[in-house]
């Protein structure tokens, strides 16, 4: 099957158009403390402009359930990514709070640790870098020969850029692409490098 893909980090009116344009499967947009923090106010504005077939996953690190309850209520998210220490029963009361699918992120530090996660109620995984002190978006690419084989589809972060987006895929066997700093220039969106990233990962496909 294809492999699908997610731009995260949107925050200008000119990213969604860009969207819009390349028509990734996903974009994310990051409430969490960081240079690509969005409020829930610009968040709600940049969903309306959002292509309908485009999905909207909210990312958030260690907030209060009832915070992204809210946010998806309202419809500015579809999914729910979750970067922080997260447990079962966040993940299982945000789930009935919402109903909404739930990505719960790992960074990667060890085998075991991909596979402890696996076993938590959530629909997919992403496989991130870990870096000391940040919770993601940090450009920094990991180990895939970590990854063992798993059952729940999951998507595939850190460092990956246009370049090396393919391989990446092919050895992980992932089910979706995520990037963020290599589709930027001095920090915003580029519309060149995401038009390239959502080319080499659908080229993939063939
Ligand atoms: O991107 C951020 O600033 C961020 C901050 C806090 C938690 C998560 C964050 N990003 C989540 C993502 O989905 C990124 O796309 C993912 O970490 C990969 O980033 P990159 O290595 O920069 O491509």
């Amino acid at each position: 099957m294809s492999s699908k893909v997610k731009i995260c980090g949107l925050r200008r009116l000119r990213d969604i158009e860009m969207a819009n344009l390349y028509e990734p499967d996903y974009v994310g947009f990051v409430f969490a403390a960081s240079s690509r923090q969005v409020t829930e106010e610009d968040a709600e504005s940049l969903k309306a402009e959002l292509a309908d077939g485009i999905l909207a996953a909210g990312v958030f690190v260690n907030a209060p359930a009832v915070q992204a309850a809210r946010i998806a209520e309202k419809g500015i998210i579809d999914m729910i990514q979750l970067h922080g220490d997260e447990d079962e029963a966040y993940i299982c009361s945000l789930k009935r709070l919402t109903g909404r699918p739930v990505i719960k992120a790992v960074r990667v530090q060890s085998r075991e640790q991909i596979l402890q996660a696996e076993k938590l109620p959530c629909d997919y995984l992403l496989l991130d870098t870990y870096t000391k002190g940040q919770y993601g978006g940090s450009g920094k690419s990991f180990d895939l020969s970590l990854i063992p084989g798993l059952s729940k589809p999951f998507f595939l972060a850190g460092g990956l850029n246009a370049e090396n987006v393919r391989q990446a895929l092919e050895i992980s066997g992932a089910f979706a692409a995520d990037v963020s700093s290599a589709v930027e220039t001095d920090g915003y969106k580029d519309t060149d490098k995401v038009k390239a990233f959502i080319q080499a990962v659908r080229e993939e496909k063939r």
